[in-house]
């Protein structure tokens, strides 16, 4: 299990396998799906399973006020990659070079020279090549014309609807955690660093770690019941994603209260799971009015956190 961030100079290893090209976001279950084809394409073959990715996403290249923050980091795409049983990543640089290509070149390019794939796997909405003039009837007739197998697979279909990233990216942003998770094969992750905040936390008994440097989509505002994992361990978390109005602040923050820590987090990376969405953030007549209802936070997060540990 390997993740490349090139594709010069493969290992013989990476070569003659079962390949599917695609930007796999969020890594959901209709990506699950495609990717047990795809192994059983390799093993047919006699190959690796191949991911092969973009980073960053080509949208992001062309048209960069158009997208959308990522739902996974590569790092994290490919664990999640790695656990549905895929035998390499190669998250490729997206530069102009490849993104120009014509769909006969990106062909010959990836799938032949580089890869010399033997089996292809795609959903029936894969395009590719500049302009994305190539489409899987393309991709079919540039396969057998090589001698390569090519799969379609067709989409998963969850509650009457088609299972894709940008169906998880809506119920994000609709602070629908709980749904995204069903259709992800975890629950939603975020990253970043911890940094220092007002300090007000530890003086009402409610320490949270203020999280920065966020790289991918953040759910609506709200308070949620996570999990925080950190290199002092993993925690059940009770979570503002907002403002602090009974404070008078209204720039949005991540922060995070861990339940059973102490110590410090400062300047460290975190990473957080979104479990449940519990309720809207509000302002509070006064200091003690907020924390009898951040202990009520505290014991939902508890309960929400023992349920999916079990
Ligand atoms: C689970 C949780 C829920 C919170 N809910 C609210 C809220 O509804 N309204 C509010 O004004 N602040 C809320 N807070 C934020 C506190 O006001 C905040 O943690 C405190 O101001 C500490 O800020 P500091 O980290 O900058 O010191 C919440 C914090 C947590 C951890
Ligand atoms: N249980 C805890 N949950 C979150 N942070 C904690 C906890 N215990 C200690 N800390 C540390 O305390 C800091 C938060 O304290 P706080 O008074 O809220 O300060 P700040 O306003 O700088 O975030 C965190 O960044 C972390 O380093």
């Amino acid at each position: 299990m390997q993740l490349f961030r090139t594709a010069r100079d493969l290992p013989e290893s990476l070569l003659h396998g079962a390949v599917t090209i695609g930007n796999f976001d969020g890594v959901h279950r209709g990506h699950a799906a495609l990717l047990e084809r795809l192994k059983a394409q390799a093993e047919r073959v006699g190959g690796p399973a191949i991911v092969f990715t973009f980073d960053p996403h080509p949208v992001r290249l062309l048209r960069p006020s158009e997208t959308p923050p990522p739902l996974t980091w590569t790092d994290r795409k490919a664990e999640l990659l790695f656990d549905l049983g895929v035998s390499a990543v190669i998250s490729y640089p997206t530069d102009l070079a490849l993104l120009s290509l014509t769909a006969g070149e990106f062909f010959e390019s990836i799938l032949r020279q580089t890869l010399a794939a033997r089996a292809v796997v795609e959903g029936p909405n894969f395009y590719f090549g500049k302009g994305r003039e190539g489409n899987v009837h393309t991709l079919a007739k540039l396969c057998e014309s090589a001698g390569m197998t090519f799969e379609v697979v067709e989409p998963t279909i969850e509650a009457g609807a088609i299972v894709s990233s940008s169906r998880v990216r809506q119920l994000i942003v609709d602070g629908n955690v709980g749904e995204a998770s069903q259709l992800l094969t975890r629950p939603y992750r975020i990253r970043g660093m911890v940094t220092h905040g007002a300090q007000r936390g530890s003086k009402i008994g409610f320490p949270t770690a203020n999280v920065d440097a966020i790289d991918t989509l953040l759910p609506k505002l709200g308070v949620y019941a996570a999990r925080a994992i950190t290199s002092q361990g993993t925690f059940a978390a009770a979570l503002n994603l907002g403002p602090n109005p009974t404070f008078g602040e209204h720039a949005t923050k991540v922060e995070a209260h861990l339940l059973g820590f102490s110590g410090s987090l400062y300047g460290q990376p975190i990473e957080l799971d979104f479990l449940a969405h519990l309720r809207d953030i509000r302002p509070f007549a006064s200091i003690d009015a907020l924390k009898q209802q951040l202990a009520l936070d505290v014991a939902a997060t508890q309960a929400i956190v023992a349920r999916h540990s079990s």
